[in-house]
């Protein structure tokens, strides 16, 4: 059967969601292969992969500027392969270096198949946009990250016969500590150096949200809805209607995951007992493999020739 994206990369095809009138694209904060996959299995036509949840599942630690590049695009690699005809946005965090560095990131995100990736202005020794007292580098160092890595992006577009086209988002974190104006002068500057989509992370008031998209226009801008987080919560109507083209809601995952892994561990050290769901007593130990794609594998083998499942499993 004929793929309804035929020919079109992922990095392309998010660049036709962005331009479709009236589309907000949100998309669902993953950050393992089991959120990747129920998120897919959900019917998102696009994936985040967050840096805090790519440091929490990976490395168990919290949003520090603790995962190196080496974690980030492996993770966001493993999410890209999953289904390539759902664009992933990446959390690039600061770029992990200088220029080349920064390339270097641009390089290996295209190379697993990442469609887009945002960069901040923070330190390397960054933290979650959300928490207080962040540090930033100056303007001009924020701007060589932006340039280094459009021009790894032209490179690789040169290489590659058009084909590597990552969208790459500045983000910048400068309002904490700068102020509207100044945050959003240097969005001007970062899309001016070829940016294709703006982010202003933690804003605090209903008014910025409001404001930003009327004065980064045209250019998309991105809003961040972290759970708990200092920015107002909008649902994705309410942000479309103000303007935003793009949603993630980074720890829509996070959350529930360590809630109910809390209540299934308490459980187990207090009854010596696990819980059961409803769902494993119907479907056994398959219906967690069949949210991983047991199916399609079976009929991946048996397709190649293989007897191995030619019993089911
Ligand atoms: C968007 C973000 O960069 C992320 O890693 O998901 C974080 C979100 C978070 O820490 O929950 C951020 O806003 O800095």
């Amino acid at each position: 059967m004929e793929s309804k994206y035929q020919g079109q990369t992922a990095a392309s095809r998010l660049r036709r969601l962005l331009q479709e009138e009236g589309k907000t694209v949100f998309c669902p904060g993953v950050y393992d292969g089991i959120s990747a996959r129920i998120a897919l299995n959900t019917g998102f036509d696009c994936l985040y992969m967050t840096g805090a949840g790519t440091a929490a599942s990976r490395l168990g630690l919290p949003d520090l500027g603790l995962a190196t590049m080496g974690d980030m695009a492996a993770n966001a690699s493993m999410i890209a392969s999953l289904d390539r005809s759902v664009p992933v946005i990446a959390d690039a965090d600061t770029g992990y270096g200088g220029p080349l560095m920064v390339a270097r990131t641009v390089h290996a995100y295209i190379a697993g198949g990442v469609a887009a990736m945002h960069l901040e202005d923070q330190v390397i020794t960054k933290r979650c946009g959300h928490l207080a007292n962040k540090e930033l580098v100056d303007e001009d160092v924020y701007l060589s990250r932006i340039r280094a890595a459009c021009m790894a992006r032209e490179d690789a577009r040169q290489a590659s016969g058009g084909g590597a086209d990552i969208v790459i988002i500045a983000r910048t974190d400068s309002l904490q500590l700068l102020g509207y104006d100044v945050a959003v002068s240097r969005l001007h500057k970062a899309i001016a150096l070829g940016s294709d989509v703006a982010f202003l992370e933690g804003m605090t008031e209903f008014d910025q949200c409001a404001r930003v998209c009327r004065d980064l226009a045209p250019t998309p801008v991105l809003l961040n809805m972290v759970a708990g987080g200092i920015t107002p919560s909008l649902s994705v109507e309410e942000a479309s209607h103000l303007g935003f083209k793009v949603v993630i809601f980074p720890s829509v995952a996070l959350d529930p995951v360590s809630e109910h892994v809390t209540d299934a561990m308490r459980n187990l050290k207090e009854s010596h007992r696990a819980i059961v769901s409803e769902t494993r007593k119907v479907g056994g130990v398959k219906h967690f493999f069949n949210i991983l794609g047991l199916k399609e594998c079976m009929d991946f083998d048996n397709a190649a020739g293989s007897s191995s499942f030619a019993y089911g499993a």
